[in-house]
């Protein structure tokens, strides 16, 4: 079976600083892949890079075995984006957003309206569906956002720190919704820092630091035995200097005088 995505070599230079140092990130379709790392270790960039979004200066990009820059409409039809700091049309309603998103993608009007409504009662928006989207809240907005990255039917989904800032009630449905994405043969990729979330969600983990992959595979193999934390920290150096040194200062009081 063709991999979901596949990249050899991706690479990013931000100036003299390597963002994505030649990257062969690898997820086989109908997994629920999670793509960790510590801040700044690459994975939005990464992410940017493989949906078409920002052009990487080398290697190369596939999604469902087409490739990203050569074949850009081929990929950009297969795929759903909820891209960090996503940004949407405000002034419409969230009903509006998702009808508007569907019709770019040519979806009749008909059919459009059936999953919008669909869309927005599992994500418990319909109550909210003509509210601007300007007055939703943050987990409002991942979940219309999602809403609109599913609606064409992609067959690879990519949310960058999809939980971020989204309550635990909305996080189970944002979950739910998942599931039953990749329980049909579809795959997801997202990138977070919670561990237990990713251990609890994913069947396929990359691990990324300082720009690269430094471990990459199926769950078990990448925990071995270990917690997914526990793994993680020993692979991006998370045991090493805590600057304990330091800080001296921190929480010191001056004697009261006598
Ligand atoms: N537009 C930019 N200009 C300059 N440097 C950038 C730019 N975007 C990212 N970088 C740098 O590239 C590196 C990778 O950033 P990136 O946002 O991909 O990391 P990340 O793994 O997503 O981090 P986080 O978990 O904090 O979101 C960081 O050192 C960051 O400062």
């Amino acid at each position: 079976m063709t991999d979901a995505v596949r990249t050899e070599g991706l690479l990013k230079r931000y100036g003299p600083q390597i963002a994505v140092a030649g990257v062969d990130l690898v997820v086989p379709a109908g997994s629920f892949a999670g793509l960790v790392g510590p801040n700044g270790a690459g994975k939005t960039t990464t992410l940017s890079m493989i949906t078409g979004l920002l052009r990487p200066d080398g290697g190369s990009a596939e999604v469902d075995g087409f490739h990203v820059w050569r074949d850009p409409i081929a990929v950009k039809a297969r795929i759903g984006v909820l891209p960090e700091g996503l940004r949407l049309f405000e002034r419409l309603s969230g009903r509006e957003l998702l009808i508007y998103n569907g019709r770019l993608r040519g979806i009749p009007k008909a059919d459009v309206e059936e999953r919008a409504g669909e869309l927005l009662a599992v994500m418990d928006l319909t109550d909210a569906a003509d509210k601007l989207v300007v007055d939703y809240s943050t987990g409002m907005r991942k979940k219309i956002g999602l809403a609109a990255a599913l609606l064409h039917n992609p067959s690879v989904l990519f949310l960058d720190e999809p939980f971020e800032g989204v309550d635990p009630v909305s996080a189970n449905t944002l979950t739910d919704v998942l599931q039953r994405f990749t329980a049909s043969g579809s795959t997801v990729i997202f990138s977070s820092h919670v561990m237990e979330l990713v251990e609890r969600l994913c069947d396929w983990v990359s691990v990324m630091s300082a720009g690269h992959i430094v471990a990459q595979g199926a769950l078990a193999d990448v925990r071995g035995g270990r917690s997914l934390n526990q793994a993680f920290l020993e692979l991006v150096g998370g045991s090493r200097d805590n600057g304990e040194g330091g800080l001296t200062w921190l929480g010191s009081r001056p004697r009261e005088s006598q």
